[in-house]
C-alpha cells in the first residue's frame, strides 16, 4: 500500500471527503487505518486521520504530496472505530472528522510531541538488543527520545519499535515530564487516637476549634487532605498548623497519583446469590453472551430491583469468555458509589472515564483500555467509544437519560452507537431503566400488544429486592395550601414529615425541579420580564453578584430597582432557587443540617463526591438539590423524599415534557426506603390531576406509557414517527425566510419524486412532512435570528439522505450568505 486516504481535521462541507497522500518509505511501517497524521494541505499543514489505504491513487500518483508525519506510534483509532465514524456521519449528518474527533481523548487533540521511554521493569534479550541496531542503547540512557526523531534515525527498526510499544515494554509519553503526574497534595496525618483524645482534653477552651479538630481526627483515624479537612470542619489551615505545632498531626506533601481512585480501598465483593426474578432476568442475557450473537435487551426493573447486580454478573460472564464490556451511566450518576460497585467486583480490570477527570487522567484510563490492561470501561456517554477490540457486552444504565444524546455536533445518541458497535462485535446490549424511554419501551414490549417481542428483548423486574415495598407517595395540592393561608414553601404535610425525620434522626432528599422554573425577574405591576438583548431568553438572577445573566451568551446587567418598562418599584426576582430553599429550611427548622447540591456547589472537581460522602456519613439531615439528587443514589437512612414544584417543567414547549416529569418523579421517589427503613414521598404541585403526577404516585409506568403512547401515535411523534430538525441562523430575517423556504420546498420536491407522500396517516405508510420555516423556540441567539424546519417522517426510507440532498442544493446560497446551518437527527431537546 503506498497511498493513504486522509480525512483532514477541518469540519466543513468542502473538506468532508478523503484526500490522497503518498506514504514515504520511512513511514511505511507506521501508517495504518486509524493513524493520526500531519499532512500538507495547500499552504497549510493539517492533522488528519487515515481512513483507508490503497495501492493506487485516484489521481496521477506522481503528483501526490507525501504524508509528513505519523503522530502516534500506535494508531488511536481502530479500523472498526473508523467505520463507526463513517456510520455516525451518515446517521447524524455530520462531517466525518467531527465524528472521529469525538472518539479521541482530549489529550490526543491538538499538537504535542510524543516521546518514547522504556517501561519500568522491561527487559530485552541480547539478541533483541543486537537487532535493535543501537535503538535500545539510545533509549537505555534514560532520557525520553522524541518519536519523530527515532523514526528518522532508525528507519530499519520501525517494526521492532512498534512491537515493543504494543507489548508495553516501551511507553509513549505526551511530554517529557507530565506535570500532572508530579502534582502533590498537602495531607494531614493524625497522631494515635488515644493521644489525640488525651491532648484534646488539655487544649484550652479558647482554642475550641483545635479541640474539636483533635477529637474529629481521633475518631477518623486516617490521613486526610488538608483542603478537605478545612472545608469539612469549617476551619482554616492555620488552626491545623497549630495542631501540628502541638505535635498532634503531621502535614506532608504527598504525591497525588494520577489514578483518581488509587488512594481508595475497594473491598472485594463477591457475586450475590440472585433472587429468583434476577436469575430469570439474567438467563437470556447469558444465553446471548454464550452464543456470541448480537442482541439487545430492555431490562425494565423498578427502582431498587437489583439491576446493578444483574449487570455485574453479566459482565462477569463476559469476562470469563475473554471479551470486554462497556458500562455507560449518566455523568451525574457516576459517583464513587457507582464506581465502587464495579471496582469492588472487578478491581484493576476497570477503567473509569468521566468528565471530571483531568485530560491526563482520562488519557491514562483510555490507554489502559487500548493496551488491554483493562477489560471493563465504566463511563459517561463518550465511553461508548472505548477502544476495545473484542466487545462482548454493553450495558446502558438509566437508558432513558437525556445525557446520552450529545447536544453539540456530532449529535449522536450513545444508545444507537451501542447497538451499532454491538452488531459489529456480535455483542449483547443491556438497556436498564425503571422508566424506559417510550421509544425503547414500545420497541421492546410493544406495550404487550405484539405477540412476539422483537428487538429489544423485554425483561421485567416488577419488584424490589427482598420484597421491600415501593414508598408511599402523597400528593399535595399547593393551591389548597394557599387557600388555607399557608404561604410557605413547604406544605403542612411536608413540614410535619421533615420534623418527624429530624426527631428520628433519619435522612431526607429534597428535589427542586428547576427546569422551566428559572430564577427570572418580573415586574408585578406590568408583567415585564428581563430578557437578554441578544438572545430571546429570560435573564437569570445571580444572588452573589446581584446581577442578571444570560446563560446562552454570557451577557450580564445589574439588577434593576425599578421597572425599565413602567417605572414601578415592584420589580422583583421570582422563582425559587435551591439557595432560597436552603434559607427557608434554616428558618423553619432551626439547626437543620443541609447539603445543597446544584451547579453552583458542584463545579469544583471532586465536590460532588465530597457532598455525597458527607451525606452518607450522616453529617447532614437533608440532601437538597436539582435533578442531580434524583438519580442512582442508594442511602439506607433516607426515609423521606420531598418534591417542591413537581409541575414546573410540564409546560415547556416540548412533546416529551410529561415523559420527563414522570421519569424524574419516579426516579426521585425511588431514593426512599431502599433498605430496612420504609420510605415516604411527598410531591407538591399546582397541577395534582396531571397524568405525569398521578401515574408516578401509583408507581405505574405501564399505565403512564400506554396513555402517552396513544397521544404520540395521534400526533405522529416518536416512536411512531421520527424527527429531524434543521436550524438556520443569520442576522437577517428575510435571508432566513428565503433560505429556509428554499430548503423546505426542495425537500418536499425530493420526497415527492421518491414517491413519498406528505400525509401522516395512521396506516403507517411512508410519509414525510416539512414544518416551517418558523422562528425557533429560542428565536435569537448571540444577535443571530434562528429559524427552523422540522421534518417529521415515517417509513422505511433514508430521510437523512433526502435532507442532506436538500441541504446540498442550497449549499452555495448558504455559503454566500454566511448562514449557519445545524442539523439534529432524532432531537431530544426541542428548545
Ligand atoms: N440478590 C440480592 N440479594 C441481596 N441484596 C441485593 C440483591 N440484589 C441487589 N441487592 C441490593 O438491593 C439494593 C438495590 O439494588 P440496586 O441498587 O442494584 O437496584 P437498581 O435496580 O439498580 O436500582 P435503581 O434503578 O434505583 O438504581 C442494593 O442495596 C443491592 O445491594
Ligand atoms: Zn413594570
Ligand atoms: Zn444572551
Amino acid at each position: 500500500m503506498t497511498v493513504a486516504r486522509v480525512i483532514v481535521d477541518v469540519p466543513s462541507r468542502d473538506t468532508d471527503r478523503t484526500f490522497d497522500y503518498a506514504i514515504p518509505e520511512r513511514l511505511a511501517a507506521w501508517v495504518e487505518v486509524g493513524s493520526r497524521v500531519a499532512v500538507p494541505f495547500g499552504p497549510r499543514k493539517l492533522q488528519g486521520i487515515v481512513t483507508s489505504l490503497a495501492a493506487d491513487a485516484e489521481v496521477d500518483k506522481a503528483k501526490l504530496k507525501p504524508l509528513e508525519e505519523v503522530l502516534d506510534a500506535i494508531p488511536p483509532l481502530s479500523p472498526e472505530l473508523v467505520s463507526l465514524g463513517e456510520w455516525m456521519s451518515r446517521r447524524w449528518l455530520c462531517p466525518l472528522t467531527v465524528a472521529l474527533q469525538a472518539m479521541l481523548p482530549a489529550a490526543l487533540k491538538g499538537r504535542s510531541e510524543k516521546y518514547v521511554v522504556p517501561a519500568s521493569g522491561a527487559a530485552w534479550t541480547e539478541e533483541e538488543t543486537a537487532r535493535s541496531g543501537g535503538l535500545l542503547l539510545a533509549l537505555g540512557k534514560g532520557k525520553p527520545l522524541k518519536l519523530a526523531a527515532l523514526l528518522q534515525q532508525y528507519p530499519e527498526q520501525g517494526q521492532l519499535l512498534k512491537k515493543w510499544l504494543r507489548e508495553g515494554r516501551l511507553e509513549e509519553r505526551q511530554r517529557v515530564e507530565d506535570p500532572l503526574s508530579v502534582k502533590t497534595v498537602l495531607t494531614v496525618y493524625p497522631a494515635e487516637p488515644a493521644r489525640l483524645r488525651e491532648a484534646a482534653g488539655a487544649i484550652p477552651a479558647r482554642a475550641g476549634k483545635q479541640r474539636e479538630l483533635a477529637r474529629h481526627l481521633a475518631e477518623r483515624n486516617e490521613p486526610v487532605a488538608l483542603a478537605r479537612l478545612t472545608e469539612a470542619m469549617q476551619t482554616t489551615s492555620a488552626t491545623i498548623r497549630s495542631l501540628e505545632e502541638r505535635g498532634l498531626v503531621e502535614i506532608r506533601a504527598v504525591r497525588e497519583d494520577r489514578d483518581p481512585y488509587a488512594d481508595r480501598e475497594f473491598p472485594a465483593s463477591a457475586p450475590l446469590s440472585l433472587t429468583e426474578k434476577q436469575a430469570e432476568a439474567l438467563a437470556p442475557i447469558v444465553r446471548a453472551l454464550d452464543e456470541g450473537v448480537s442482541r439487545t435487551f430492555l431490562l425494565h426493573g423498578v427502582t431498587g430491583s437489583g439491576k446493578t447486580e444483574i449487570y455485574l454478573q453479566a459482565i462477569q460472564r463476559c469476562l470469563e469468555s475473554r471479551r470486554e464490556a462497556i458500562v455507560l451511566v449518566p455523568e451525574i450518576a457516576l459517583t464513587p458509589q457507582m464506581v465502587e460497585r464495579f471496582k469492588s467486583r472487578f478491581g484493576a480490570r476497570v477503567a473509569v472515564l468521566h468528565s471530571r477527570l483531568s485530560n491526563g487522567e482520562r488519557y491514562d484510563e483510555w490507554r489502559k483500555i487500548r493496551e488491554g490492561r483493562a477489560q471493563v470501561a465504566v463511563g459517561a456517554r463518550s465511553a461508548i467509544f472505548a477502544p476495545f477490540t473484542s466487545i462482548g457486552l454493553i450495558v446502558i444504565d438509566e437508558e432513558h437519560e437525556t445525557s446520552y444524546k450529545q447536544e453539540e455536533s456530532p449529535k449522536y445518541h450513545a444508545r444507537d452507537v451501542a447497538v451499532e458497535r454491538a452488531r459489529v462485535h456480535g455483542a449483547a446490549v443491556v438497556l436498564g431503566s425503571a422508566t424506559p424511554a417510550l421509544e425503547t419501551y414500545e420497541a421492546a414490549a410493544g406495550g404487550g400488544r405484539r405477540a412476539e417481542p422483537e428487538e429489544p428483548y423485554y425483561i421485567a423486574l416488577p419488584e424490589r429486592v427482598a420484597n421491600r415495598p415501593l414508598p408511599k407517595v402523597h400528593i399535595v395540592d399547593m393551591r389548597e395550601e394557599l387557600k388555607l393561608g399557608n404561604r410557605a414553601m413547604f406544605s403542612r404535610l411536608l413540614a410535619d414529615g421533615i420534623r418527624a425525620r429530624l426527631a428520628r434522626q433519619e435522612q431526607m432528599v429534597l428535589l427542586l425541579n428547576r427546569r422551566g422554573y428559572a430564577t427570572f425577574v418580573m415586574c408585578r405591576s406590568c408583567g415585564y420580564t428581563a430578557a437578554c438583548p441578544h438572545c430571546e431568553i429570560a435573564l437569570t438572577y445571580h444572588r452573589g453578584s446581584h446581577n442578571l445573566r444570560c446563560h446562552y451568551c454570557g451577557y450580564s446587567e445589574a439588577e434593576p430597582t425599578t421597572c425599565p418598562s413602567c417605572d414601578s418599584p415592584h420589580i422583583r426576582f421570582f422563582g425559587t432557587g435551591t439557595q432560597k430553599v436552603e434559607e427557608a429550611l434554616a428558618a423553619a427548622f432551626p439547626g437543620i443540617r443541609v447539603i445543597r447540591m446544584d451547579v453552583d456547589t458542584t463545579t469544583e472537581k471532586g465536590s460532588h463526591e465530597r457532598w455525597l460522602t458527607e451525606f452518607r456519613e450522616r453529617r447532614a439531615d437533608v440532601l437538597l438539590g436539582t435533578q442531580m439528587v434524583a438519580k442512582g443514589l442508594d442511602f439506607p437512612h433516607v426515609t423521606l423524599v420531598g418534591v417542591l414544584a413537581a409541575d414546573a417543567a410540564l409546560r415547556l414547549p416540548d412533546f416529551r415534557a410529561s415523559e420527563r416529569t414522570f421519569q424524574l418523579l419516579t426516579q426521585v421517589a425511588g431514593r426512599a426506603g431502599r433498605h430496612e427503613l420504609p420510605g415516604e414521598v411527598i410531591i407538591q404541585t399546582y397541577d395534582p390531576e396531571h397524568e405525569s403526577i398521578t401515574f408516578a404516585q401509583g408507581h405505574d409506568y405501564t399505565g403512564f406509557a400506554e396513555r402517552a403512547l396513544v397521544l404520540r401515535k395521534q400526533l405522529g411523534y416518536p416512536p411512531y414517527g421520527r424527527l429531524i430538525s434543521i436550524t438556520f441562523a443569520h442576522e437577517s430575517v428575510p435571508m432566513l425566510l428565503s433560505i429556509g423556504g428554499e430548503f423546505a420546498s426542495g425537500l418536499r420536491g425530493k420526497a415527492a419524486s421518491a414517491g413519498i407522500g406528505k400525509d401522516f396517516d395512521a396506516g403507517g405508510r411512508a410519509a414525510l412532512e416539512v414544518l416551517g420555516p418558523v422562528a425557533s423556540p429560542i428565536a435569537r441567539l448571540k444577535d443571530r435570528y434562528r429559524f427552523q424546519c422540522m421534518v417529521k417522517y415515517r417509513g422505511d426510507f433514508d430521510a437523512s439522505l433526502l435532507v442532506s440532498g436538500a441541504l446540498g442544493a442550497i449549499g452555495d446560497a448558504v455559503k454566500r450568505g454566511g448562514v449557519q446551518v445545524s442539523v439534529d437527527v432524532d432531537p431530544q431537546m426541542l428548545l
